[in-house]
């Protein structure tokens, strides 16, 4: 059963310069215990579409269909999704919320502070023991002040927050970033665990290899549009879009070959898009790109080309 559909989702901030297009039109389907990976470089936009889902953007706002177990939670009020969507059902991690875990506090309190705000009047005690359980992390932990942690037992205590209120889905925006490869494995494995338990998860990422891990389906943004979607395997194996293969050949391998790169730099977002957002830095480019492509149905998902006109 499909629990989150996403249809023409664009999400706008407004700054000095005028409106920045962050998220522009972006379809996608989820289905119960499923997980994606959303992957793109710096500034594509995927941070402000994991924002979107949870309806927190500063300064910004988001338009199109959000449908999660079939409600339209962009249609709702602020104070029904806050009461019943918001940390309950769907939940986030912040890129780089391990810094911001208060110093003057223990985890424990910092919990407790949790279920204060959320004005939690069941057995608060068995609500964190759980969570932190779901991270395996030893209860002693929680007398703990955050300086006491090393960098992955912070990540999970943060990991522990987004799971207090048994959420069924969870935005994790660079769990894994400024932590060691060793640490960073641990994470992986600790969000493939929890997924295997039923939790349906959208890792973001800059790291395509991360992804394919946990990732049913993938999502490659470029210029604030999902250029590419579909199932994991088909991403990896047979990557349609010149920027996914761009993606999947900067990847460094073990083999020896040297990774590629993709020379040039991102469209501004700035400006609304008018032509194809990759045409700047695609070696395939052709006259056709100077218009808007639409999103064309690959086996999977979708794919925001010109070259695949013809297969429709
Ligand atoms: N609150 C805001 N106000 C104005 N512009 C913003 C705001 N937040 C983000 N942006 C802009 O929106 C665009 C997309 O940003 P976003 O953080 O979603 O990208 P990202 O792909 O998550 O980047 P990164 O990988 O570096 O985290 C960027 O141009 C960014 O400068």
């Amino acid at each position: 059963m499909t629990f989150l559909t996403v249809n023409g989702l664009s999400s706008k901030y407004s700054s000095s310069k005028g409106p920045v297009y962050a998220v522009d039109d972006v379809d996608f389907e989820l289905n119960d215990g499923e997980s994606m990976g959303i992957a793109g470089e710096s500034a594509c936009g995927k941070s402000t579409l994991g924002l979107s889902l949870i309806r927190m953007l500063s300064g910004g706002t988001a338009e199109g269909k959000i449908l999660f177990d079939g409600v339209s939670i962009l249609d709702m009020t602020e104070s029904k999704f806050d009461d019943e969507y918001r940390w309950k059902k769907i939940s986030m991690v912040f890129q780089g919320a391990m810094n911001s875990l208060d110093p003057v506090f223990t985890v424990n309190e910092q919990f407790v502070e949790i279920l204060k705000e959320h004005s939690f009047d069941g057995d608060s005690k068995k609500l964190i023991s759980d969570a932190m359980n779901s991270v395996s992390l030893d209860e002693s932990v929680l007398k703990k002040y955050p300086h006491e942690l090393s960098g992955g037992m912070k990540q999970r205590v943060i990991i522990a927050m987004s799971l207090l209120l048994k959420p069924k889905f969870v935005i994790a925006d660079e769990p894994t970033t400024a932590l060691d490869v060793l640490i960073q494995a641990q994470i992986i494995n600790l969000l493939k665990s929890l997924k295997k338990e039923g939790m349906s998860f959208m890792l973001i990422t800059h790291d395509l290899a991360v992804l394919s891990e946990i990732s049913d389906k993938i999502g490659i943004m470029y210029g604030g549009q999902m250029v590419e979607f579909g199932s994991s395997e088909q991403i990896y194996k047979n990557p349609k879009h010149p920027y996914t293969q761009g993606l999947l050949e900067s990847i460094p391998t073990l083999k020896g070959n040297t990774p590629k790169y993709i020379k040039g730099t991102p469209p501004s977002l700035l400006d609304a898009p008018t032509q194809c957002r990759f045409i700047e830095r695609c070696p395939l480019a052709i006259d056709k790109c100077k218009e808007l492509p639409p999103k064309f149905k690959t086996e999977t998902g979708y794919v925001r080309c010109w070259l695949y006109e013809d297969e429709k």
